[in-house]
């Protein structure tokens, strides 16, 4: 696999043993825990100002712009320009949250529309590097969506297993993209069943399963570094993340670490992390102190990108909002509709429902007094609005508007 200089390998999030990048996606062969590149920081001399380049001009854009601490260069990229999303100012939501200010990260402006873009660029480029020819995955559907894409874009077969109750849109939009999609009757635990049933048969299928494959959460980082770049490096102090599978916070909390030990920044900021109360394993996890979160006995949200029981990254995402100094937020289904009805009549900003349910949860933690009156709040909308669009307007429906 062509890596980059300072790529070093694979650690162990939980025994620390360490392997090499080509012994290919799992998870540790000694205790099962999560793998995660690692790097030779000593040998990086980045700065603030490594990082200003122009995009036009040397051809790094968006996620690329921070290849040094990514394991594929950018030579050997799947690309689309994911990321370089903006931070939009959301002064309303500030006044109602009764913060100084509140920025939504917009992860809906990416290529397939979400936040998985960004890993699913770089897992589809390390198993392009690795010699794959077909990659597969199970997915509540937008990581479907964009390892469907990217996979296209690489000349490479993806192989979906998608549960019944996926959206349209991702069902749809992979098929699109050519992708070979099983849509197995039930929720996600019975497409993972599907997808360990046929991986375990097939050695020419690639697993980018979050959490199997390493390269998803990396991917998810660059957000953090390019959330601090466009405010200037200042720290905000707070970042919301909508959590299913733990992808997403994991991430932000490994570019807030690096960010830190690379000398960019003094501190980390505190993550929290949101669920919708129909599945909130991860939420049930942190209110009880525990180190990993139980399975989710019956899991029922409208935020179908949410609804993950058994998160294969729970273990993660708590180390995650904890090392922060975070914490973790359900907020009710009915609420996360009418928050993103409202952020759209208010802000004009259209939010999934996944990103609805930081925006609700900001609202919960802004009650339970965890933001100061000039606090700088950062909720990461992880999907465009549009992939929501129906069910987000059925609720105004309900409520007769
Ligand atoms: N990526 C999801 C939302 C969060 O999932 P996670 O695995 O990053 O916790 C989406 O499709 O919106």
């Amino acid at each position: 696999m062509q890596t980059t200089d300072a790529f070093n390998g694979l650690d162990c999030l939980d025994c620390g043993a360490s392997f090499d990048a080509a012994d290919g996606p799992g998870r540790c062969p000694d205790c099962g825990g999560v793998l995660d590149p690692t790097y030779d920081y000593e040998s990086l001399d980045l700065s603030r100002e490594s990082f200003a380049r122009d995009p036009l001009t040397d051809g790094h854009a968006g996620i690329w712009r921070y290849a040094p601490v990514l394991p594929v260069p950018q030579s050997a990229a799947v690309t689309m320009d994911e990321g370089s999303t903006p931070l939009v100012e959301a002064p309303r939501l500030a006044e109602e949250l009764e913060v100084g200010r509140v920025l939504v990260k917009d992860e809906g402006r990416n290529p397939t529309g979400t936040f998985d873009d960004r890993g699913a660029a770089l897992a589809v480029s390390a198993a392009a590097a690795q010699g794959a020819t077909d990659v597969a995955l199970p997915s509540t559907g937008n990581d479907g969506q964009a390892i469907a894409s990217y996979a296209a874009r690489a000349d490479m077969e993806s192989h979906t297993f998608v549960p019944s109750r996926a959206s349209f849109v991702n069902k749809a939009m992979i098929n699109v993209h050519g992708g070979d999609m099983y849509v197995v009757d039930g929720r996600l635990d019975d497409a993972i069943e599907a997808y360990e049933d046929v991986i375990a048969e097939r050695d020419d299928y690639h697993p980018l399963r979050a959490f199997v494959t390493p390269y998803r959460h990396e991917g998810a980082k660059t957000a953090y570094y390019e959330l601090l770049e466009q405010l200037d490096w200042e720290l905000p102090d707070a970042v919301v993340c909508p959590t299913g599978d733990g992808v997403g916070v994991t991430g932000l909390a490994k570019g807030a670490r690096e960010c830190r030990d690379l000398g960019l920044v003094e501190e980390t900021t505190p993550l929290y992390l949101a669920q919708s109360e129909g599945c909130a394993p991860i939420v049930e996890a942190f209110e009880a102190g525990a180190e990993t979160a139980e399975p989710w006995e019956y899991p029922d949200t409208v935020c179908g990108a949410l609804e993950v029981p058994n998160p294969a990254g729970g273990r993660a995402a708590l180390r995650a909002v904890r090392e922060t100094g975070g914490g973790a937020v359900a907020a009710d289904d009915q609420d996360i509709m009418d928050t993103a009805a409202t952020v759209a009549l208010h802000e004009g900003l259209e939010a999934g429902v996944a990103g609805a349910a930081a925006a609700a949860g900001a609202w919960a933690l802004s009650r339970a007094g965890e933001f100061g009156t000039d606090d700088t709040v950062v909720l990461l909308n992880t999907a465009a609005g549009n992939k929501d669009a129906d069910l987000i307007r059925s609720r105004l429906m309900a409520k007769g508007m």
